[in-house]
């Protein structure tokens, strides 16, 4: 049974003369991914940092699990349980998975660390960061050392780290850049088994993947939404084929 977990309603953001986002609400149920699609400049990093509290609103809500957030800072949004994946800049190279992984479990831990709750807490953050691995498909990368992985292992990671904060929401920006055709796969079959327990909103370029994993589309350009439906619905959009005129939408081709 589905369940809406994010709301997000009538989101504006303005650049002093520019409204990079511009009346866009969007809803995140659990069980399903809803990818956010346009060209360049459309507004979907925006659109992610205003749901994250990294960028405050000009106007607008966001209610996360029935709490309003609005206005909250990002490690509030964080700790109310949505996730969000930052393109390789949280991982420490040097580190190894398992070190990288506790650490993003550790920094969940709503108070320093007393004598009193050591031990249950050690075990809590033990507990999470072995389960995000697990999830992550990266056991066998447990003991590397993260600058020695490939660059989808790395992305896998990134992961791990969001899911060691035990979200309900993933946030995920690009999962698929910079990959090659098997570790594409490896990540889209990975977002697959995610979607289950959580709700995902997906930015991507990667039409061919996001029409595979996306239950829901929603389609911006110049920061406003000119198209929200299936995949089949945007397919079929005359006004979504005008503006990705040239581009490869998802047809089947393959
Ligand atoms: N901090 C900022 N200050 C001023 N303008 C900004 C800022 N961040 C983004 N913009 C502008 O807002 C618009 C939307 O940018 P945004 O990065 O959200 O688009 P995008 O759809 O994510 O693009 P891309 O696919 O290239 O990542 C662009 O015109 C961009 O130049």
């Amino acid at each position: 049974m589905s369940e809406v977990l994010l709301s997000a309603n009538n989101l504006t953001k303005r650049f002093g003369g520019l409204a990079a986002v511009n009346d866009v609400s969007v809803d995140l149920w659990r069980g399903r991914i809803h990818a956010v699609i346009g060209p360049n400049g459309a507004g979907k990093s925006t659109l992610t940092n205003l749901l994250s509290g990294d960028l405050p609103l000009t106007s607008g809500s966001v209610l996360l699990g029935g709490q309003d957030i609005t206005g909250w800072s990002p490690e509030k949004i964080s700790a109310q349980g949505l996730g969000r994946s930052y393109q390789k800049t949280n991982i420490f190279l040097p580190f190894t998975v398992w070190e990288n992984v506790r650490l993003a479990s550790q920094s969940r831990e709503p108070h320093a660390l007393n004598w009193l709750r050591r031990a249950t807490s050690f075990i809590a953050i033990n507990a999470r960061a072995e389960s995000a691995i697990e999830l992550s498909g990266l056991k066998n990368r447990r003991d590397s050392i993260a600058g020695t992985i490939s660059h989808g292992e790395q992305r896998q990671l990134e992961i791990a780290m969001t899911l060691a904060t035990r979200p309900q929401v993933l946030l995920l920006d690009e999962p698929l850049a910079g990959m090659g055709a098997v570790e594409a796969e490896r990540m889209i079959a990975l977002l697959q088994s995610l979607k289950k327990d959580h709700g995902i909103l997906l930015v991507e370029h990667d039409m061919d993947a996001v029409f595979t994993l996306a239950d829901q589309l929603t389609v911006m350009v110049n920061g406003q939404v000119i198209a929200s439906g299936t995949p089949a619905q945007i397919r079929a959009d005359a006004g979504v084929q005008a503006a990705y005129l040239g581009e490869d939408i998802g047809e089947e081709s393959a």
